[in-house]
């Protein structure tokens, strides 16, 4: 009897189970980028540090309202003016200066003449006070970024105007990526007329980086089954993670399983109810995941996007969700039901509606390139014209 597909979300729950992060590291700021963090970050310090104006101008009192007002001092950004405004005073500021005890407003100078120490209104001033009270921003002590927060550009500035220096980050997993089959070549040579690039280990490689792993080893493997079992010996002491590519199916030669499982590994499960990506296979060789992709190009490609980003998220400490939310968008044309697994269409969004490639053959690479985002359809389902349809990013 032939085993039953996993549906996706058994087969996540399965792949995860048990996985977590591996371990932390201090960074200075302009390495963290696209980091997670592995601990909260509160201000040291609060932003902005004092009430700051928001225009160039000049402080006054509102209570001194329409002037005219005697100038008594500057106040430029990083240059306080030491002393508090007395009535029917004015000092000069900048932007970002502090703004001096006891005013409460500055009126921008488009707005304001001055002759011989004092300055007079030409006009109405705004409502606006122009000023940015301490602390507008973040107080001190406040929480600004969370533990599995992705280190984006914006992230690192607040961690920086927080007056943090270095972060403590999580490790990144070390993944190993496997090719396998006599036909494969590097891209790059005079290949023969029966070989094949190996294009599926590069885009999956990249992906990886992408959602935060690091690529510690990449391999080619030929169909020798004592060839391979020792490589999956070998590489289950050095890496956390072993991507495999190809090898997958019911084929003679397709010999990843089995050596795998020769070199110690235990198999939890094998085939998914996914089109492309039915032979998806997951082992544990100890500590170590191994994640075995079907060969086919995009199959290799839509299965390291529905299980193996969730599971570097879960590695990662971001977590796995943000790597199977996905949105809802109006499908451009109605399609029939795939009559067999659930599939993961190649779609691209134009004008705001899902077109979906109309060739799903899984060993197709420009569809997927072509498609920004993956969309779900049930195997017995037909989706009319309109349908909102799920969409998973790419
Ligand atoms: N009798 C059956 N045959 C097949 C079944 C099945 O259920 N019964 N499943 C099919 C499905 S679905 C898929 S998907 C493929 C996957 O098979 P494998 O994982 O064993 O992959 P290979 O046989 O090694 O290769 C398939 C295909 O992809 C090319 N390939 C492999 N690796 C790469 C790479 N790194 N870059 C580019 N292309 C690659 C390889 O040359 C083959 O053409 O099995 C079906 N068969
Ligand atoms: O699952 Mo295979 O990926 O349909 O060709």
């Amino acid at each position: 009897m032939v085993n039953p597909l996993l549906s996706l979300d058994e087969a996540r729950r399965r792949l995860l189970a048990g996985a977590g992060t591996l371990g932390t590291e201090r960074l200075p700021l302009d390495d963290a980028l696209g980091r997670v963090l592995a601990e909260e970050v509160a201000a040291y310090r609060a932003q902005p540090p004092s009430a700051l104006s928001a225009m160039d101008g000049y402080a006054i009192r509102k209570a001194d309202l329409p002037g005219p007002f005697k100038l008594v001092g500057e106040a430029p950004a990083g240059a306080p003016y030491e002393g508090a405004l007395s009535q029917g005073e004015t000092v000069r500021i900048f932007t970002g200066g502090v703004v001096p005890a006891s005013a409460d407003k500055v009126v921008v100078q488009e707005i304001v003449r001055e002759e011989d120490g004092q300055a007079t209104l030409t006009e109405e001033p705004s409502e606006a006070s122009f000023i940015r009270p301490a602390g507008l921003d973040f107080g001190q002590g406040d929480a600004v970024l969370k533990p599995g927060t992705l280190l984006t550009p914006a992230a690192l500035a607040l961690a920086a105007a927080a007056n943090h220096a270095e972060l403590c980050v999580t490790t990144k997993p070390r993944i190993a990526i496997v090719s396998s089959g006599d036909e494969l070549v590097p891209p790059g040579g005079e290949p023969q007329p029966a070989e094949i690039i190996d294009a599926a280990s590069y885009g999956i490689a990249a992906f990886i980086r992408q959602w935060g792993g690091e690529v510690t080893r990449r391999l080619h493997l030929r169909d020798d089954l004592a060839a391979v079992t020792e490589a999956a010996r070998r590489l289950a002491d050095e890496a956390d993670l072993i991507v495999t590519i190809g090898g997958a199916s019911v084929g003679a030669k397709d010999l990843l399983r089995a050596a795998f499982q020769e070199a110690g590994a235990e198999e939890r499960f094998a085939g998914i109810d996914v089109r492309p990506g039915k032979p998806f296979w997951h082992a544990r060789a100890g500590r170590t995941l191994i994640a075995g992709l079907p060969g086919n190009p995009a199959s290799a490609m839509v299965t390291a996007r529905l299980l193996v980003a969730p599971l570097i998220g879960t590695l990662t400490g971001r977590g796995s969700h943000v790597f199977t939310e996905s949105m809802r968008a109006p499908l451009a044309a109605a399609l029939p039901p795939p009559g067999m697994r659930t599939t993961w269409h190649r779609a691209a969004m134009a004008e705001g509606e899902l077109h979906i490639d109309p060739h799903g053959d899984s060993a197709l690479l420009t569809p997927l390139a072509a498609a920004s985002c993956l969309v779900c359809q049930p195997g017995d389902t037909p989706l009319a014209e309109g349908t909102l349809a799920e969409a998973l990013p790419l």
